[in-house]
């Protein structure tokens, strides 16, 4: 059974798909303080939030079954996300459930502060009928300013264009030939700046966006410029927009998100005639609640049953396609590391993954956390690392890793060949997946094999001398250990040779000491598929 606890209020139709799963039970408790939330999370394999609860290092440490934390809704800004990865703890968000509803919210935001919605509502039910305070502008033939021109973003910028108004964007990440199909024109944030009549924000907060509007870009703004923030406080500083307000620069904003919300009661925005705010209710309509609960539900019970997942925010994405063409390979990639950090002595210093035959057409990298989780987990134990702190977890040993393509002409089949590389020698083993056979080892080094990499397999280096092969036979029978297969290789007549040895059972101390106690074997090792 997998405990669920929810932390925070999370649309009850959207969990559904929770409570109803047999091996789940969901506990709901929101309002929690981090000293509460810290004394109860013990048990729990699953953490649902939104934002108002802060995920931070302590909280995550005191999960210690933790697996899985899910965001309803797209900022992970209140998730110590670095914690838990180094804890492989998956992070999962709901990116899409709540694109339209906040692109409209920026809207609603907008025409507000063109029209002074809110302050001539204010005072009309005080009694007053101002009917000349309250002289609008149109949004049409105007200039918008969509920073960050992602999901939010581009629906703002659609929209927009539906109103008249001329749509300049800035985002690094944005090529100029969608920004073309989407009726955007790219422009540099000095630009939107100078020419933009309204501007609104769309970025994450990053050490790169906070503050990105402050004091130096207040001073070079367009003069009478309305501003909208519906993404998060802090892109924009809040200091200096009140003073760029007071003087005139920007004419009005209209703010969702704060630094820190809730904001003090004294917050100066609170009271800004020219200021209009909402706490922080663009992801807040029916529809957009029920799809981000029902997306990080339906990712959490996936990650929870071992099941394929996505949305995961601290895993590098991979596209379905290309998953589904590196699906049979990340098994073996497992395997083919556990079995060399059996292999190897000394520590880990460099692994190399070389795919050849038509996966060194594709992007690999993603098979390398498979391939450091079965280095890895060898010399730290199965339970201390997964996929998801593979990666950080080889970087803090200073473990140099890379995908390459095989520069081998041997094969044309899709192999993978993995090198590993530690402080006294170099060795490796290369893996193919055949279709309904499954995951194979075929070369040891330079030598060929066919294994499946499972149970116990015995590595034997020696010399090349009649009778050893019934010797070691016979000791490992004696030990009361059935041969599966045998396979042997030598490289010349009387030279060096290997035995590779598949048996059903351990052997144990006293067998690995016997056999190299025989004259003709230089090395022993077993490498354990269990
Ligand atoms: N108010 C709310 O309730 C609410 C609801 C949903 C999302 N959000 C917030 O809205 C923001 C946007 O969400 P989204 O789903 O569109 O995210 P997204 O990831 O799809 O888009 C963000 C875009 O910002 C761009 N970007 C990053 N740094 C930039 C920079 N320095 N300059 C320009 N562009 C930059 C990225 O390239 C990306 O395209 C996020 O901060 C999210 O947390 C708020
Ligand atoms: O939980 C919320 O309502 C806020 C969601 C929003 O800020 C988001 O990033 O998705």
């Amino acid at each position: 059974m997998f405990n669920v606890l929810v932390s925070d209020p999370i649309s009850h139709f959207g969990l559904q798909q929770l409570m109803r799963a047999e091996d789940v039970k969901v506990t709901q408790i929101t309002g929690l303080s981090e000293e509460e939330l810290i004394s109860i999370i013990r048990p729990y394999d699953a953490l649902l939030v939104r934002s108002q609860t802060k995920v931070t290092r302590r909280v995550i440490e005191a999960g210690v079954h933790l697996k899985v934390i899910g965001r309803a809704g797209v900022g992970v800004d209140n998730i110590d996300l670095d914690a838990a990865t180094s804890r492989g703890i998956i992070v999962i968000n709901a990116p899409d459930g709540n694109t339209v509803t906040t692109c409209e919210h920026t809207f609603a935001m907008m025409m507000a502060l063109a029209r002074h919605i809110p302050q001539a509502y204010a005072k009309t039910i005080a009694g007053l009928w101002d009917r000349k305070t309250f002289v609008g502008v149109e949004l049409q033939n105007k200039i918008l300013g969509v920073l960050g021109l992602g999901r939010i973003g581009i629906e703002v910028a659609k929209r927009a264009a539906a109103f008249g108004m001329t749509v300049i964007g800035h985002d690094p990440f944005l090529s100029e030939e969608r920004a073309n199909k989407l009726g955007i024109k790219l422009a540099t944030l000095d630009e939107i700046l100078r020419t933009a009549d309204f501007m609104t924000v769309h970025t994450p907060l990053t050490n790169n966006t906070r503050h990105m509007i402050a004091k130096p870009q207040f001073d070079v703004m367009k003069r009478g410029m309305r501003m909208i923030n519906c993404a998060r406080g802090g892109i924009i500083d809040e200091a200096a927009l009140v003073e760029a307000l007071d003087e005139g620069i920007v004419a009005g904003a209209a703010f969702d998100v704060f630094e820190h919300e809730p904001p003090a009661p004294d917050h100066p925005f609170l009271r800004h005639p020219k200021m209009i705010v909402t706490p922080h209710l663009g992801a807040s309509t029916l529809e957009a609640q029920e799809n981000v609960a029902l997306g990080v539900s339906e990712q959490v019970i996936h990650v929870l049953r071992h099941e394929p997942f996505k949305n995961a925010v601290n895993i590098p994405a991979v596209s379905t396609d290309l998953l589904n063409k590196l699906q049979p390979y990340l098994t073996l990639c497992e395997q083919l590391g556990k079995a060399l950090a059996q292999m190897t002595d000394g520590s880990v210093r460099e692994v190399t993954v070389e795919c050849a035959g038509e996966l060194a057409d594709l992007d690999t990298s993603s098979l390398i956390p498979y391939v450091l989780k079965g280095v890895l987990s060898h010399h730290l134990g199965a339970e201390q690392v997964n996929i998801v702190n593979a990666i950080h977890l080889a970087k803090n040993r200073d473990i140099h890793f890379e995908v390459r393509k095989s520069l081998s002409t041997r094969s044309l089949s899709s192999e993978i060949t993995i090198r590993l590389k530690t402080t006294i020698e170099e060795r490796w083993v290369t893996g193919s997946a055949v279709p309904g056979v499954g995951e194979r080892l075929v070369r040891i080094g330079p030598y060929p094999v066919d294994i499946s990499p499972e149970g116990y397999v015995l590595l034997i280096s020696q010399m090349d001398k009649p009778g050893l092969i019934g010797r070691v036979g016979t000791l490992l029978g004696e030990s009361g250990i059935n041969i599966a297969t045998m396979q042997v290789g030598r490289n010349e007549v009387g030279g060096s040779a290997v035995m590779i040895l598949k048996n059903d059972k351990k052997a144990s101390k006293n067998v690995m000491e016997s056999l190299f106690a025989i004259p003709e074997i230089k090395r022993v090792r077993e490498v354990s598929f269990v």
